[in-house]
This record gives C-alpha cells, structure tokens and sequence, in this order.
C-alpha cells in the first residue's frame, strides 16, 4: 500500500525566471483524469502566506492523518505517528531562504466517502510563500489567487496576528467575489480558515479553534469611527466566502524554530503544539469535514479542476496582473466548458449503449433517432447547469455543443455502417452475381446456338470474377485501394437500380437517401 515515502509534491505551476508561470498540465492530466477520480468531486486544501512559516511542514501532518484515515483506513486512532520518526512529505526545511516555489500538489489522491455515502478525492496543494526577495507583487498575487480560486479550504497561514496588510492582500478576491455575487450564483469562496502560527498571547484568545474565532470577529468587525474603505474591505471579504474560521496554533517550541539539526520528530515539538495538530488538522479533513469544492454552485469534479486550471492560466499568464472582471470571465468560460463536457459524457453514454464498439449494426433511421433523443437529453444537462457570464454566452457554447455531437453522430454513423456486413459484401454479392447471371446467359446462348453472344457473356463472366478478386484483393491488403471504390461506387449504383427503396432502408443499403438530419 502507498506511503508517505512513496509521494511527493509534484509541482504544478511552475514558475520560471522571467516571472511567468506554466502548468505543468501532463502532471496534472495524471493526477486528475484518471479513471479512479476524475468523476469524483474534490476537495482541495490549500495552504498559503508568506514564505518561512511552517506551511509545508504543517501539510506533512496533513498527510499523515489522510494516509492513516483513507489509505489504511483506520479512523479515530492515533495518527501523528511515533515520537522518533522523521517529519517527510511536502518538502519543507530550516534556514531563512525560501524553499517552496509555485504551487503543489500531493501525487497521491485520498478517496474519500462523506456521511452520505458519496465519494470525494482529496488534493493537498502547498504553495510558494508570499514577499520572499525573490518574487514580484504579481508572483505573489498570481500564486494566492489560484491557490484561492483552486481550493475549498485556504488555510491562510500568518505569523503570530491577524494584521490588517494580511487582510489587504484578499483585495484582489473581494473584487472578483463582488463581481461573481452579481451573477447571482453564491459566494464565490468556501472556506477561508486563517491559521495564526506562534500565538503568544493565549490569556487574551486561548488556542484552538474557539479561541481564534473570537480574534477573528475581533479583526473583522465594523466599526462606526473605522475608515470607509477599511469597512468596505472587510463587509467584502465576509459576503465572499461562506466560512471564515480561525485557529490559534501556539509556538512549537525552540528546537522547531531554530535548530538546523531539526527533522521533525516529535519528541521535538511542544506538547501544546502537538495537542492543537491534533486538533486543528480532522477539523479539516476528517469525513464529517470535508468541504467540496463549488464553483457556481456546482461542485468541482477532478477533470473540472483541470479545465479551470487552463482557463485561470489563461488571463494569469500575462505581464500584468488581470482585472477582477477578466478572471471572472475565465471562470465563467471554464464553467460553460465543464458543463459542455458533462453534457457530451450524456451524449455519448446514451448512444455508446445503442451503436458502441461492440453493438450490432442498426438501421439508420433508428440510430438517427437516437441521436436525436441523446442530444435532446445532452443539451438539457447542459441548460439545466447553472453558468456564469450570462444566457448569451452560454448559447454560444451551446452552439458549439450541438456541433460537436453533430460531428460525433456522423462518427457513429460511419462506425455503424462499417458493420453493416450486407453493405461490405455488397460489392461481392453484385459482382458474384453478374458473374453467374453471365455464366447463365453464355450456357442458353450456347445452347441456342448463338456462339458470338455466348463469348460475349462467358467474357462478362471471367470479368465479373477478375473484378471480385480485384475488390477482394484490394480490401484484404489495402493494396488498389481506388479500384476497389470505384468498384464499390459503381456496384452501389447497380443496388440502388435494382433493390426497392423501402428495402433499402430496412438493411442500410441506401447510398445516395441517408442523408445527414440533424
Ligand atoms: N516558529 C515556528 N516555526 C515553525 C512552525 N512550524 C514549522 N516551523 C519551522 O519553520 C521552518 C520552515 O518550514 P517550512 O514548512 O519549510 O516553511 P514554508 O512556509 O513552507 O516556507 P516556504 O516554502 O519558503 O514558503 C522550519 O524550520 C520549521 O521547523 C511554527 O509553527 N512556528
Ligand atoms: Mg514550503
């Protein structure tokens, strides 16, 4: 069974020296669209804020609890592991450098089942810290947006407070929340838990969850003689996201903080430290506590995540940082193509029933209704989606939709009428039986005497066979390939001649009347 030694952070934004980012999207079509999850909603846990605080370290206990609970499947039971064993997971280390760089995610996704029986994966993304020396504002922002927009939890991990440059820096998201609220499909957010790292003052706010709930109260609270625009910030932040938590996590002691011989272990770490770990992470993690991530209201499958991965990197990759309303765009185009994919999965499960791989050929009147009935059922998935960015653009995706399944019929229509096994021998039958019906007519006339038509039919004959070997040769090897349609073109003909419409029909074998409908 996998471990914690067996994955690692698989970085998937990466960021490169000239400050612009790239997706590393084969890593993330590994992660995200395999069979095993890419139907699945996700969870994602993020953790985010300025560099050399304890984030990484903080998702190696994170992964310690998710293999315990939904690898090993062992609930309830003692999960932070023995007092002498290395901290490994998310790469994390001492020293006043940076370390994480773009955004990570764990290789191994945590299957997990809620209360009410379904199934969720969980993603852990760490993330490059803020206002290291090395980054640019726009780094900063482009890195805390996605991992915002990405995630369902957003665990903002300060230092020591919660101060009011900390909640300036969720500016840029209180003007896309305001813009998305105006498209009237909920708080664009759900969970931001503020995480204050080296609380010191546990007589004013004890540790812990409650604790830290009534700082943060205190921190967001609206105040008559406060400044309109330090109101305005945080009535903001609040309307965006459906849950602001805190947590109060006390210092995890001197070895911890300052000795480069430290790895994690924890007979190292405060016992009070371990005591709110042990705490704070089932509070997030835990089955009762997964929070799924939504987007418009819908929740977020795997393969979703990556479409709105691209769209994001999309406005995000430019020299400046996008406009509140550009990002919004994103997200409602990304939306439109997740329902436009869900719609084609209706499409295609209904018609791989009727005429997939392994079905038998069916009349073409039949599969053109049900195409008809799939496409009907795939649009109104699609319609019946909430979007964002308005009906107008929706139609357009619409549009595209149809077209697409269009295209997707006429897949099907060819792939069935490859196994209409009358309409591959049709060539043979037509030529096999211009063979013998000149055999005949040489044997009567032969018979009557009439030896030049005789000759005449007997060569007909030897010709109906050299072409049926011809046809025959050509479709077995590939080789004369065109012979073998003009032969089929010009037999096709002679069917279409000879053969009664309605019979035609009935067997598939009208060439030039199954026209496409659509
Ligand atoms: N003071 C203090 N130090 C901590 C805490 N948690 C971890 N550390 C130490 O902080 C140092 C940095 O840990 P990392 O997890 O690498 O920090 P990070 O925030 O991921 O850093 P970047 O990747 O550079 O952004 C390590 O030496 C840890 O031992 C904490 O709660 N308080
Ligand atoms: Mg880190």
């Amino acid at each position: 069974m996998a471990d914690i030694k067996s994955g690692r952070g698989i970085q998937v934004l990466i960021p490169s020296t000239d400050h612009t980012f790239t997706l590393n999207e084969e890593a993330l079509e590994k992660l995200l669209l395999n069979d095993e999850v890419k139907d699945l909603p996700v969870v994602v846990i993020s953790v985010a804020g300025a560099f050399r605080k304890g984030k990484s370290f903080l998702l190696s206990f994170f992964l310690r609890y998710l293999y315990q609970t939904y690898n090993l499947k062992v609930a309830g039971g003692e999960w932070m592991g023995s007092p002498d064993e290395p901290l490994q997971g998310f790469s994390w280390r001492g020293g006043s450098e940076r370390h994480t760089t773009g955004l990570l995610l764990w290789s191994h996704p945590f299957i997990a089942t809620l209360e009410n029986g379904d199934k969720v994966v969980i993603y852990l993304m760490d993330t490059q810290g803020t206002f290291d020396s090395e980054s640019t504002v726009k780094d900063n922002a482009t890195v805390f947006a996605l991992s915002t927009m990405l995630s369902s939890v957003q665990i903002y991990n300060v230092s020591q407070q919660i101060e009011e440059d900390d909640l300036q820096h969720l500016q840029l998201f209180t003007d896309y929340g305001r813009l998305a609220l105006e498209s009237n499909t909920g708080k664009p957010f759900q969970r931001l838990q503020f995480l204050v790292r080296d609380w010191s003052y546990p007589y004013d706010h004890p540790y812990g969850a409650e604790g830290g709930q009534r700082l943060l109260e205190k921190q967001l609270s609206i105040r008559e003689n406060q400044h309109p625009e330090l109101q305005s910030l945080r009535r903001h932040i609040i309307s965006c996201f459906e849950e602001l938590r805190c947590f109060l996590m006390p210092h995890p002691g001197i070895k911890v903080a300052t000795d480069p011989s430290f790895k994690g272990k924890l007979s190292d770490i405060s016992d009070e430290f371990k005591q709110c770990l042990k705490e704070f992470v089932p509070m997030l993690t835990a089955p009762e506590n997964l929070i799924v991530k939504k987007i418009a209201g819908h929740s977020v499958k795997a393969r979703d995540l990556l479409i709105y991965m691209k769209s994001y990197m999309n406005v995000f990759s430019g020299s400046t940082l996008p406009e509140p309303k550009t990002i919004l765009e994103a997200t409602a185009e990304a939306n439109n193509l997740s329902a436009v994919a869900e719609a084609k999965d209706v499409y295609e499960t209904l018609m791989e029933e009727v005429a997939g791989g392994a079905k038998p050929y069916v009349q073409p009147a039949l599969l053109q209704q049900e195409h008809r009935r799939a496409r009907d059922k795939a649009l109104h998935a699609f319609n019946s989606k909430k979007k964002m960015g308005g009906d107008e653009f929706s139609a357009s995706h619409s549009q595209k939709l149809i077209k697409e399944l269009d295209e997707q019929f006429e897949q099907y229509r060819l792939r069935n009428d490859d196994k209409n096994v009358l309409r591959r021998l049709g060539t043979a039958l037509v030529l096999a039986a211009g063979a013998l019906a000149a055999w005949l007519l040489a044997a009567v006339c032969g018979l009557l005497d009439l030896a030049a038509l005789s000759l005449l039919a007997s060569l007909g004959a030897y010709a109906a066979v050299a072409a049926l070997l011809l046809w025959g040769y050509s479709r077995i090897t590939g080789n004369f390939g065109e012979w073998a349609l003009i032969l089929d073109e010009k037999t096709a003909m002679i069917m279409n001649m000879v053969i009664p419409a309605p019979l035609q029909a009935a067997t598939g074998l009208s060439y030039s009347t199954d026209k496409k409908e659509t």
